[in-house]
């Protein structure tokens, strides 16, 4: 059954509601009964019901037009992890969210939810179950993650229950799912250039995966529990599908679903660790003469490589959350949606 808001509440803005999850948050809204507005630098399909607003996030002007008796503020926006441009990073993540947050006060915005990542915490060691009170990374392992976690802090530092702001965090890892514009493509890019051949380390390593869905669902938990007088305010939550799986058997049903060879060799995790920095390093050398972006970089070895899963018990406990889709459904689901990387299409 849909539990319906109060219609002060249900006027709402996704900024990055172009993306890969912003869209899926987008939909379920709509039929949630919300009043859904998107921000983004770029449209996509356009949804009927929905008021798009063109704009760069770091524009405050554009951001106080488009937050008009808005109530509530999804911020899912940010440069895509591959994109390894630091001053993009710095720009989007750590300015243009110290301006969402100023746009919102500015225009009495009562509820934020952030969408952070796990990564906040990863180091590019193993992570057993990890939960919400382990530190931020050190020494995070590349410029997104390093701005991800100034950008939650400041998010979560802006949560202010006197003046009526608040906010919380949703930590989600590893998002698959229809449409994403990722992970399965850049599994099927490799696999066809001859790559997916091996295991990096003995292919043991347990990771989670989360199904968008899932994902969608912990943020509408989140914005519908977040009151000044609930636990929710100020908070980190991580949000998973509950079922850590091989990083391998689930890079090997993704790839045999869509009639790709699953890999077979293995190779030791740290020779390919050490290669891959030296081929970051040497790629950031060359940057002036020419570029070429390696597909083994360090993040995506250390991703590959080792454990990183996370409980989700203090989202299960504050906000009630359960997975609504199981990972072999997930799985099932997102195969089917890729007709076109299907071997031979
Ligand atoms: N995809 C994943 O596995 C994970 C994603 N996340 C986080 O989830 C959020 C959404 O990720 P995805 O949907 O995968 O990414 P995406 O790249 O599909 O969507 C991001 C959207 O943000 C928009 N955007 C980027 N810069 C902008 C700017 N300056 N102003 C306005 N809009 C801007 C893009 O145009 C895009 O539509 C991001 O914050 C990401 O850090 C966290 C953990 C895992
Ligand atoms: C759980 C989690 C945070 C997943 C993130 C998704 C992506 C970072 C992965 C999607 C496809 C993956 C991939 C590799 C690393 C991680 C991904 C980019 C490899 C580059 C790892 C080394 C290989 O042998 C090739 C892989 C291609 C796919």
């Amino acid at each position: 059954m849909t539990t319906r808001l109060r219609p002060s509440n249900k006027r709402c803005l996704v900024i990055g509601g172009s993306g890969f999850l912003g869209r899926h948050l987008v939909e379920k809204l709509l039929d949630r009964g919300y009043s859904v507005s998107v921000f983004d630098i770029c449209q996509n399909d356009e949804l009927p019901s929905v008021t798009f607003h063109q704009g760069d996030l770091c524009d405050k002007q554009a951001l106080l037009s488009a937050l008009k008796d808005v109530s509530l503020v999804f911020h899912c926006a940010s440069p895509a992890p591959a994109s390894d441009n630091r001053e993009l990073f710095e720009r989007v993540n750590i300015q243009g969210t110290s301006t969402v947050i100023q746009a919102c006060k500015e225009a009495g915005v009562q509820k934020m939810v952030l969408t952070s990542s796990a990564s906040v915490v990863f180091e590019g060691k193993d992570i057993k179950n990890g939960k919400e009170s382990l530190p931020y990374a050190k020494k995070p392992i590349d410029y997104y993650t390093q701005t991800k976690i100034m950008q939650e802090k400041l998010v979560l530092e802006a949560c202010d229950r006197e003046s009526g702001f608040l906010t919380v965090a949703i930590r989600p890892h590893g998002i698959f799912g229809p449409r994403d514009p990722q992970l399965v493509p850049i599994l099927v890019d490799t696999a066809c250039r001859g790559k997916m051949k091996f295991i990096i380390g003995d292919g043991t390593n347990l990771v989670d995966f989360t199904f968008v869905e899932n994902v969608v669902h912990g943020h509408v938990l989140a914005a519908e529990r977040l009151k000044a007088d609930s636990s929710v305010c100020g908070k980190a939550y991580h949000i998973t599908n509950d079922e850590p799986i091989r990083f391998w058997d689930f890079m090997s049903e993704i790839l045999v679903g869509l009639g790709y060879p699953a890999p077979r060799y293995h190779l030791p995790y740290l020779f390919v660790y050490g290669l891959a920095l030296l081929l970051w390093m040497l790629a950031l050398l060359l940057r002036p003469l020419i570029s070429f972006k390696p597909t083994f970089t360090p993040m995506r070895v250390a991703l590959a490589g080792t454990h990183h899963y996370y409980s989700c018990d203090r989202a299960k406990d504050d906000m009630g959350y359960t997975p609504v889709v199981s990972l072999k459904e997930g799985i099932k689901r997102t195969v089917e949606s890729y007709p076109h990387l299907r071997r031979g299409a």
